[in-house]
C-alpha cells in the first residue's frame, strides 16, 4: 500500500510480525493473560497463557505488563471540518487527538466543513482532504437534506462513492448549507438506504414553540449567561417530539414492512426519559433502531455548569443530574446502545468567552481525545466492566458503521488496538500534551481522569506510545463496498 521507506514512519516499531502481550487482554468472550499476534496489519493468533513465548524472539514481544489491551475505539460521530472550516479542526489535529485517545477508526459528519459532504462530488473532496493526512482510519457520512433527499439518483451517487450512511437533521443545524429534514425526507432517504443496507444517523430534535422561546430572551427577564437559560429554550420536548415523528416512519423497517433492511440510528440521546421510553416500546415493536449518548452527558450535568462557560454548550443541551443518572442506567441497560464523542469544536471566537453568552455562542463539545479516560473516570463510580467498555465503543459503534473487520481483538480482525492504564490518573491541565487544533475550549480542560492511554495500533502500525505520534499519517480513508 505505502513504498517501504514510507511505511517505516508510518510506526513506532519495523516490525509487520510481533506480539502485544499482557495479563489484561479484553476478548469478545474473556479478560486473557496472554498475547495478541500481529501480522501484516491484522491478529492472526489470541493465545492465552505462556506457551507462546517459547518459539517467539524476544525482539519480536512487546510487553505491556499488566496495561490493558483492547480494540481501538470507533467513534461513529465526529466534525472534524476538513475542508473548508479547518481553522476550527481538520483531519491532522483531530486525527493525531483521536490516536493520543485510543480512538483508531473515526466516522465523519457531513457537515462543518465545506462544502457539506452532500453528494459523490462532495465526498470526493473528504476523500482527497484526508488523503496523507489522517493519523487513524476515517470513513464519512453523507448527508441527507431537501436538496437530495427526493433524488434516489443522486442519493446513490453518494453512496455507491463510499458514505457509509446518511445523516440528517430535524432542527437547524447550526450550519447554512446542511438544511434540516422533515419526515418526508427521511422517509425517501431510509427506502433508498434500505438497497444498501446502511444506516440513516438523525439528529433528533424538533423545535417547538419558536415564538415562545425568542420572547423570553427578548424579554432580558433572563441572562444568557446562565446555563439554565439555555436549557428552557431547549426542553426534552424537542427531543420527544423528534423521535415520536421519527417512529412513524420506522414502523416501516419491522421484518416483513416495505422498509426492511433499512436502519435508523438516533445520536447523541439526551432525554433519559419520555424520549428513551418512546424508543424502548419502538424496539420492543421490531423497528430497526439503535441509539448512542456522548460523554458529556453521561459526566456532568445542568446544575453545575458554570455562569458563562460556554465550553458546555451543545445540542441538545445537558440536562439535570438525575436526567443524567438515568443515561447511565439506560446504558448499563442495554437501551441505549452506545457511546459516540459527537466532537465539535470551532474556532474559540465563537465560543465567545468574553460575553459568556449561551445563546449565540457556537453549540458543539470539543472531546476526541478524552473520550477514553472520562467513560472510565465517570463509568466506574456505576461499576462498569470493560467488556461494556468494549461494546459501547467498539463493538457496537464497528457494527453501525459496517466495519466488520473492526471492533473486537479477534483473528482475522484489523490490529487496531489501545493499550491503556485504567489505574493511572492524570490532571487536564496546562502541561497535558492535547493535540486538538484548540485546547482552551474543551469542557475537560482543568478536571482529573483515570485512564491514561499508553499506546494506540491502527492496522498494526504502531502510530502513538509514550505521548509521541510516528511521524507519517498512514491512516486510510474507509469506503463503503
Ligand atoms: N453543527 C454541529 O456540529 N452541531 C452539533 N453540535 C452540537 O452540540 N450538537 C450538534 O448537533
Ligand atoms: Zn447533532
Ligand atoms: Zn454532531
Amino acid at each position: 500500500f505505502f513504498p517501504q521507506a514510507y511505511r517505516i514512519k508510518c510506526s513506532h516499531i519495523l516490525q509487520r510480525h510481533y506480539w502485544i502481550a499482557s495479563s489484561r487482554i479484553v476478548t469478545p468472550n474473556a479478560l486473557i493473560s496472554g498475547a495478541v499476534e500481529v501480522k501484516g496489519g491484522k491478529i492472526v493468533a489470541v493465545v492465552e497463557g505462556d506457551d507462546w513465548r517459547r518459539n517467539t524472539w524476544s525482539y519480536q514481544i512487546i510487553d505491556y505488563g499488566e496495561a490493558v489491551v483492547m480494540p481501538g475505539l470507533v467513534d461513529v460521530h465526529a466534525h472534524l471540518n476538513d475542508p473548508g472550516r479547518t481553522e476550527w479542526e481538520g483531519f491532522p489535529s483531530g486525527t493525531r487527538a483521536a490516536a493520543a485517545g485510543g480512538v483508531t477508526t473515526l466516522i465523519d459528519m457531513p457537515l462543518n466543513s465545506f462544502p457539506s459532504t452532500v453528494s459523490e462530488e462532495t465526498l470526493k473532496l473528504k476523500i482527497k482532504a484526508a488523503q496523507g493526512r489522517i493519523f487513524v482510519d476515517v470513513g464519512f457520512w453523507g448527508g441527507l437534506v431537501p436538496e437530495n433527499a427526493f433524488n434516489s439518483t443522486a442519493l446513490e451517487h453518494l453512496l455507491e462513492a463510499g458514505a457509509l450512511g446518511l445523516k440528517s437533521f430535524m432542527c437547524p443545524s447550526g450550519i447554512n448549507d446542511f438544511p434540516m429534514t422533515n419526515s418526508s425526507h427521511i422517509k425517501e432517504g431510509l427506502s433508498v438506504l434500505a438497497k444498501y443496507r446502511r444506516p440513516l444517523l438523525v439528529h433528533a430534535e424538533i423545535q417547538q414553540d419558536p415564538e415562545g422561546e425568542l420572547d423570553m430572551v427578548d424579554v432580558g427577564s433572563v441572562s444568557p449567561r446562565s446555563y439554565s437559560t439555555y436549557l428552557t429554550t431547549r426542553p426534552a420536548s424537542w427531543e420527544e417530539a423528534a423521535i415520536r415523528e421519527l417512529l412513524t416512519v420506522t414502523k416501516n423497517t419491522r421484518a416483513g414492512g416495505p422498509a426492511e433492511g433499512a436502519h435508523l440510528h438516533i445520536v447523541h440521546l439526551a432525554d433519559a426519559r419520555s424520549s428513551l421510553e418512546l424508543i424502548k416500546e419502538a424496539r420492543s415493536s421490531g423497528d430497526s433502531i439503535t441509539v448512542e449518548t456522548c460523554p458529556h452527558y453521561l459526566a456532568f450535568s445542568a446544575e453545575e455548569i458554570p455562569d458563562g462557560d460556554t465550553r458546555f454548550k451543545c445540542a441538545p443541551p445537558i440536562r439535570d443530574t438525575d436526567n443524567k443518572e438515568k443515561l447511565w442506567a439506560a446504558l448499563l441497560d442495554g437501551n441505549i446502545d452506545m457511546l459516540s464523542s459527537d466532537h465539535s469544536p470551532s474556532a474559540p471566537e465563537l465560543k465567545l468567552f468574553d460575553e459568556g453568552d449561551f445563546l449565540r455562542a457556537w453549540g458543539g463539545i470539543s472531546s476526541l481525545q478524552f473520550v477514553l479516560p472520562v467513560t472510565w473516570s465517570y463509568g466506574r463510580k456505576h461499576g462498569i466492566s470493560l467488556h461494556q467498555l468494549v461494546s459501547w465503543w467498539s463493538e457496537k459503534p464497528a457494527k453501525l458503521a459496517g466495519q466488520h473487520l473492526k471492533g473486537a481483538i479477534a483473528v482475522r480482525n484489523y490490529a487496531d488496538i489501545v493499550v491503556w492504564d485504567p489505574e493511572v490518573e492524570f490532571e487536564l491541565d496546562d502541561d497535558h500534551p492535547v493535540y486538538l487544533k484548540h485546547r482552551n475550549i474543551s469542557a475537560y480542560m482543568g478536571s482529573k481522569l483515570a485512564g491514561k492511554v499508553v499506546a494506540t495500533y491502527v492496522r498494526g502500525n504502531l502510530v502513538y506510545q509514550g505521548g509521541k505520534h510516528a511521524p507519517a499519517a498512514c491512516g486510510v480513508p474507509i469506503l463503503a463496498t
